[in-house]
């Protein structure tokens, strides 16, 4: 997940590094651990005891005596000394090789040290569908935290590149949050169903998306109702009342070609008679380019009052995602935003850019094609995803 994204991370942190060793005159310097020093240290001593061995008095001879009681006897001391001489030397020659570089003097980057580097970087994100302003963004931190700022010989430039550009990202994602799951016990205390509007164009995974907050909202013990608010695709209506069958959700429609906001309407009013915890109403996908449509929506927004208009869009359509999701908000508003397929190795930067594009923040992601291949965001777990060696997540629940 996000593979690509990762790696142009990983790309810059290495080359901001590179630049502050040269910088910085980096010596190389052998550093052999402490474990190689004891071995030099058993070495000298076991010699010793066995030159005083050779030559020794009586007196030394109780001395060892004491010693090999220690280790249990004499062979098995030398045999031990043998043994780890041996693992010792390759280890010397291992640790040897573990050269470790070091500044030569303290360091202080200024613009032009890292103007290639971030140069490198923005068309590194840029393809990897990273919004421009998002690039700019993450430029402009790693600048306020790496230039000017001294470095001294002691401290340990990969931490502090990685420690730079972690940052600039987690400042990217972190938008204010919105808890979903309290927005429906708040409703609940008041006896009155949380309504949730899906939107977004065609194809990005609404009607899944819907089906899979369903399946989990079931999960948690909620009491759910779909609104088949898609009026307009063939056979959607159809779809959603098949996933309607899978989880045990009740699936309000009308006929195709019906008014959506009606259908929608009609939902919560059966929720409200019944109790129901939570509508989740589809819709159809529309293009933003579609006057007739968009002003649809708009309507559906007015007529049925949803507690949260969630855009969903589809992570591997990259930029366009972005435009698409810029667009909705200007349009209606949206309150958070689901982006699906992520599981599809999408390239990342849909992921990145969205919620700091709108100002609003990810709600889930789409990890799969189970039920449950729901994830509820959260930046920590996206910045594990982007700068951590996780396994990945094995998705459990039904297939559609
Ligand atoms: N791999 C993967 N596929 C997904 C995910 N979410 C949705 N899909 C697939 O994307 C396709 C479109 O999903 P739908 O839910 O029908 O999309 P929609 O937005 O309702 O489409 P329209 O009704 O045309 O607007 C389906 O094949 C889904 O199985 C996801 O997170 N991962």
């Amino acid at each position: 997940m996000f593979g690509s994204l990762k790696d142009k991370l990983n790309k810059t942190i290495s080359k901001l590094t590179e630049k502050i060793y040269s910088k910085g005159d980096s010596i190389e310097s052998t550093q052999l651990n402490s474990e190689i020093n004891n071995e030099n240290i058993l070495s000298e001593k076991i010699s010793e005891k066995k030159e005083e061995k050779t030559n020794e008095t009586e007196k030394h001879d109780s001395l060892i005596h004491e010693s090999m009681k220690e280790s249990g006897s004499e062979e098995l001391m030398i045999e031990n000394f043998e043994k780890k001489e041996k693992l010792g030397f390759f280890d010397k020659l291992s640790i040897a090789k573990s050269i470790k570089k070091v500044l030569g003097k303290d360091v202080i980057l200024t613009d032009d040290d890292i103007e290639e580097v971030l140069l490198e970087m923005e068309v590194e994100l840029l393809e990897a569908d990273v919004a421009y302003e998002v690039v700019e963004k993450i430029i402009e931190s790693l600048k306020n935290q790496l230039v000017g700022i001294k470095i001294s010989s002691k401290d340990n430039p990969e931490e502090i590149t990685f420690k730079a550009l972690k940052k600039s990202i987690k400042e990217i994602l972190s938008q204010d949050k919105i808890d979903v799951f309290k927005i429906i016990d708040e409703k609940k205390a008041k006896k009155e169903p949380a309504v949730l509007l899906f939107v977004g164009i065609n194809g990005t995974g609404k009607t899944t998306s819907i089906s899979k907050l369903g399946y989990i909202l079931k999960e948690k013990g909620y009491s759910a109702v779909m609104a088949a608010g898609d009026t307009f695709r063939a056979g959607a209506i159809e779809q959603l009342d098949e996933h309607g069958k899978n989880t045990g959700i009740r699936v309000i429609k009308h006929q195709k070609g019906a008014d959506s906001a009606a259908v929608i309407y009609d939902a919560i009013e059966h929720a409200k008679a019944r109790g129901i915890n939570v509508v989740l109403a589809d819709t159809a996908g529309r293009q933003t380019t579609n006057i007739n449509l968009m002003d649809e929506i708009k309507k559906v927004v007015r007529v049925t009052k949803p507690d949260l208009v969630i855009f969903v869009g589809d992570s591997l359509a990259g930029n366009d995602a972005i435009s698409q999701a810029m667009e909705f908000n200007d349009a209606v508003n949206i309150n958070g935003a689901i982006l699906t397929k992520t599981d599809a190795d999408a390239k990342g930067g849909a992921a990145l850019s969205i919620a700091y594009s709108i100002k609003k923040p990810i709600l889930f992601m789409g990890v799969g094609q189970k039920y449950s291949d729901l994830q509820k965001f959260d930046v920590e777990w996206m910045i594990k995803k982007l700068f951590s060696e996780d396994e990945p997540e094995k998705s459990f629940g039904r297939q559609f």
